[in-house]
């Protein structure tokens, strides 16, 4: 289906009444509606609690105004939405629902196209499958989707069990497994850039990249999600997915094609290429930390253990740093370093790619070393990249120092990007798999993060809580780099110190 192609649709939400409802799916759809990029579409929201369709468009539009900010066509935006109450364990109310499904497709005339958008806790994915399924939800004229949201189970078993599950009803190609890192503008930029770059692909490899750095750091903390998150830790609530997406997409092959299927092959062979870690390893190549109270914000804040009302001796790590290494002849001795955590010192997602040093510094005076080339691609809250570079200082000197380039930050093509979930919500009822994530790369990622999870899990940290909220982290995680020789760029200070010069 062409970039253009307006689709038509019905979506029906399952979990209309939480969070990610509330805060992403809602705004989107709406941000889609109003750029008119849709052709024709309606929602059935479900969830348990007894509200009337006027409540929940209400809830719609109350959502719209506060996270989309605005109420431009907002009451015909609204009657696209319907409500069926619906405990997801019951199978009586699905044949209800498919009864409001095929009114809804003739009023609307869908097709009988219909998208399944799972966003509820991970427990009642097999179920309602399962249900669609056994209560004929699934015979529609038109195609047929599953969205379906993270965490795709828990380590490798429980993904595959619910792969499984969900495969006897949707085909992998109906499964869009959603990680919302591949919806951001400058997480789709890396191929971009690595691919349409004379300037970059050349020197993407081991000859001449030292190590690449990949940082994910909030100030949040875990807020409401304290139970999800004290079994899930950020191991699994951002590695598995998110970064190792990211890894995946800076360091794969390059695709003979953009078509899903290629790029997301090239995707499985980089992760199978990943170095696997035995169990005594871990620890030398991974770093954990969780948070004990500090200030973010001149505010002070809680303790991991205490915010999220968890034991007092919870072992559950929020900050997770480590090395991987590639074993393919591209990336062989080059490491890829993470680190994410939640109440860091400041909320930022970016990719340091450090390049090889000079084979000899010329413009070497006592005390001054060439800082090596950074190619800096900022993902989130700013979007753009920066080329670090050595020019010569002016003057009679032939001094050097390290400049900026700013490629695109701040440019006029950054302002209002889209966000992750309009892309990705379009994406999935254009058909456009490409930035979902493939089983056999969930697969992959799981077998790897298990080995480190079965570690952690069976040897608590006594050193937590190891760094205070907002701070960059545990030390552990800087002498993790110093091994090799390397620090974690302080690109935010970097650029601050230049500002202020
Ligand atoms: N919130 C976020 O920012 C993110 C969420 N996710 C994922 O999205 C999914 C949803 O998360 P979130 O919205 O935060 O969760 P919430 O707890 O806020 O919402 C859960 C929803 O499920 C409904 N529900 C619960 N039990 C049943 C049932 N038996 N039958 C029918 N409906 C039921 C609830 O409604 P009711 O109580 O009315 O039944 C509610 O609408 C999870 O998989 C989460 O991991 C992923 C990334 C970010
Ligand atoms: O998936 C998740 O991502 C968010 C961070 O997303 P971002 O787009 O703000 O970087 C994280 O807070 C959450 O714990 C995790 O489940």
């Amino acid at each position: 289906m062409s970039e253009n192609t307006k689709p038509t649709a019905l979506i029906m939400i399952f979990g209309a009444t939480g969070d990610l409802a509330k805060r992403k799916l809602f705004p989107s759809l709406y941000q889609l509606y109003t750029k008119n990029k849709l052709q024709n579409f309606a929602v059935i929201g479900i969830a348990r609690r007894p509200l009337t369709t006027e409540q929940f468009q209400e809830n719609v539009k109350d959502s719209v105004m506060t996270f989309a900010n605005v109420d431009y066509r907002i009451e015909a935006f609204i009657s696209h939405f319907h409500y069926h109450c619906h405990d997801v364990t019951s199978s009586q109310s699905y044949i209800e629902l498919k009864q409001l499904a095929s009114q809804i497709n003739n009023q609307y005339k869908l097709k009988g196209n219909c998208i399944f958008y799972l966003a509820m806790a991970p427990e009642f994915f097999g179920t309602i499958t399962n249900q669609l399924k056994t209560q004929g939800l699934t015979n529609v004229e038109g195609y047929k989707r599953l969205v379906i949201e993270k965490p795709f189970g828990t380590n490798f078993e429980t993904a595959k069990a619910l792969n499984e599950q969900i495969r006897t009803v949707f085909q992998e190609e109906e499964i869009y497994r959603i990680d919302h890192y591949l919806g951001k503008e400058m997480v789709q930029n890396i191929a971009v850039i690595r691919f349409s770059n004379a300037l970059f692909e050349p020197l993407w490899n081991n000859r001449y990249i030292s190590n690449i750095q990949i940082t994910s750091s909030e100030t949040l903390g875990v807020e409401e999600r304290g139970r999800y998150y004290e079994n899930s830790g950020a191991l699994r609530d951002m590695v598995q997915n998110h970064m190792m997406q990211m890894v995946a997409l800076l360091a794969m092959e390059p695709p003979i094609s953009l078509t899903p299927e290629e790029i997301r092959s090239e995707k499985v062979r980089l992760l199978r290429s990943l170095r696997p870690m035995s169990q005594e390893e871990v620890n030398t190549y991974f770093v954990r930390g969780q948070y004990a109270q500090g200030i973010i914000h001149g505010e002070t804040v809680p303790a991991y253990r205490e915010e999220a009302n968890v034991s007092i001796d919870s072992n559950t790590e929020t900050y997770v740093a480590g090395k991987l290494m590639i074993d393919n002849f591209r990336w062989f001795g080059v490491p890829f370093y993470i680190q994410t955590g939640k109440r860091m010192d400041r909320k930022s997602t970016k990719i340091v790619v450090q390049f090889k040093d000079m084979p000899m510094n010329l413009y070497y005076q006592a005390e001054h070393k060439l800082t090596p080339n950074l190619l800096v691609i900022h993902i989130q809250p700013k979007e753009g990249i920066t080329l670090l570079l050595n020019v010569k200082k002016s003057g009679t000197t032939t001094e050097t120092k390290s400049v900026r380039l700013q490629l695109a930050n701040e440019g006029t093509d950054y302002i209002n990007t889209p966000e992750a979930y309009e892309k990705l919500l379009l994406d999935s009822m254009r058909g456009d798999a490409t930035n979902f994530t493939h089983w056999d790369e969930v697969a992959l990622s799981w077998k790897f993060i298990d080995t480190i999870s079965e570690v952690w899990k069976k040897t608590n940290d006594e050193s937590f809580p190891n760094y205070p909220a907002g701070s960059p982290g545990p030390s552990a995680a800087d002498a993790l780099l110093a091994h090799d020789g390397h620090i974690w760029w302080p690109i935010e200070k970097i650029e601050q110190e230049d500002q202020e010069n």
